[in-house]
């Protein structure tokens, strides 16, 4: 079998060369790796992986194919590819592809043959960075040129690339027992579902909704979801959490709106180095010193004060989880505001379902009793 060789240039200079793995071309985004074992799909197709390059630390990618119901949102949104070493058949009953021919489809361009510890070593000490991926041909410096004339992450304004363009809702599975309304910064579907198996009728917003309007459904609960770029930009979905918090309405978020509560809480954000990835990150309740394994994908994080409650303009608010592996904020409870978030990824897909109860936290919150 003939193939095409690729180049994987990074913005300080360094190169990896391999084979081109999807479509062939040139692809820009921030370099970033993800531990995960599992769920290259779910990965593939979660909207906040847009405007990235996602390397895989796993090293052999794309034995089980891909299938007609893993992906978490209508197409895949991962800037570019990175693996070590792709499988030469898919070995799943439910497969009904192969990876590198979906990539191709997409429009996605990949690479295959890197030495992803390298990689990802190198991400760890230097930092997530601009990169890009091209099988066009050109030399490492002509693609570095362009490296370092495509946009960072830091300051990106990506919510609108991926929020949905009208609203939809996603029906309740048996009785409905609230109605809540998700803004969606970039939503992946297994979070509707986990809401929808408890009696919950979703009504999914664009990012752009107005406060007036979402106080006007009169929402049992509102909910942000997760969501690509810099939460520094996310201006609208911000005054959206200052009207839920200020109405009083039980409030949840995740991951992207875990940054957005934070922020309407008076909180900065800041850039991790090379941030969290994969479906095997050590949480911890800070007040039940219960620690869950959980899904994450961020590259960001809310700076809030770990000594005690802060004190902010929807009154006291304390930092409920850290990350055991370096004490990153992943998660904001409300004291006196019915309203709570996390940074990672209850909702799993991929990943393990030790956080699912967060939703059954939220319809608590609904019921008016914690
Ligand atoms: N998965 C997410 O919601 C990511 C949030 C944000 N884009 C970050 O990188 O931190």
């Amino acid at each position: 079998m003939s193939t095409t060789s690729a180049l994987l240039v990074l913005e300080d200079g360094r190169t990896f060369r391999g084979e081109a793995f999807g479509a062939i071309g040139e692809t820009f985004g921030e370099a970033v790796f993800t531990t995960g074992m599992t769920g290259y799909q779910e990965t593939l197709t979660d909207p906040s992986y847009h405007r990235q390059i996602v390397a895989m630390t796993a090293p052999h990618v794309g034995n089980t194919g891909v299938n007609g119901e893993d992906d978490e949102s209508a197409r895949i949104w991962v800037a570019g590819y990175v693996v070590r070493d792709p499988a030469r058949i898919s070995s799943n009953w439910r497969a009904t592809g192969a990876l590198g021919d979906r990539l191709a489809d997409e429009g996605i361009v990949g690479i295959a043959g890197v030495d992803t510890r390298a990689l990802t070593r190198h991400l760890r000490e230097r930092g997530a960075m601009r990169a890009a991926v091209s099988s066009t041909g050109e030399s490492p410096a002509e693609v570095l040129e362009k490296v370092l004339a495509s946009p960072s992450m830091a300051g990106a304004d990506l919510v609108g690339d991926v929020t949905t363009a009208e609203p939809y809702v996603v029906p309740a599975q048996g009785q409905v027992r609230y109605r809540v309304a998700a803004i969606d910064l970039g939503i992946k579907r297994n979070t509707p579902r986990r809401m929808a198996e408890r009696g919950i009728e979703v009504h999914v917003l664009p990012a752009t909704t107005a406060p007036e309007d979402l106080l006007r459904l009169a929402p049992d609960g509102v909910f942000f979801s997760n969501g690509p770029g810099d939460p520094a930009t996310a201006d609208g979905p911000v005054a959206l959490a200052r009207a839920s918090l200020g109405a009083d309405v039980p409030t949840f978020g995740i991951c992207f709106g875990n940054q957005v509560l934070g922020r309407a809480l008076g909180f900065g954000t800041y850039k991790l180095r090379y941030g969290h990835r994969g479906i095997n990150q050590p949480v911890m309740d800070r007040q039940t010193g219960k620690v869950e394994v959980t899904a994450h994908n961020h590259g960001f994080a809310v700076d809030a004060p770990r000594d005690g409650a802060a004190e902010t303009e929807f009154g006291r608010a304390e930092v409920s989880h850290v990350c055991l592996n370096d004490d990153v904020v992943e998660g904001l409870n409300c004291l006196d505001k019915p309203a709570f978030s996390v940074q990672y990824h209850p909702e799993a897909a991929a990943g393990p379902h030790d956080a699912d109860y967060l939703f059954d936290r939220f319809v608590r919150l609904m019921e008016g009793k914690s």
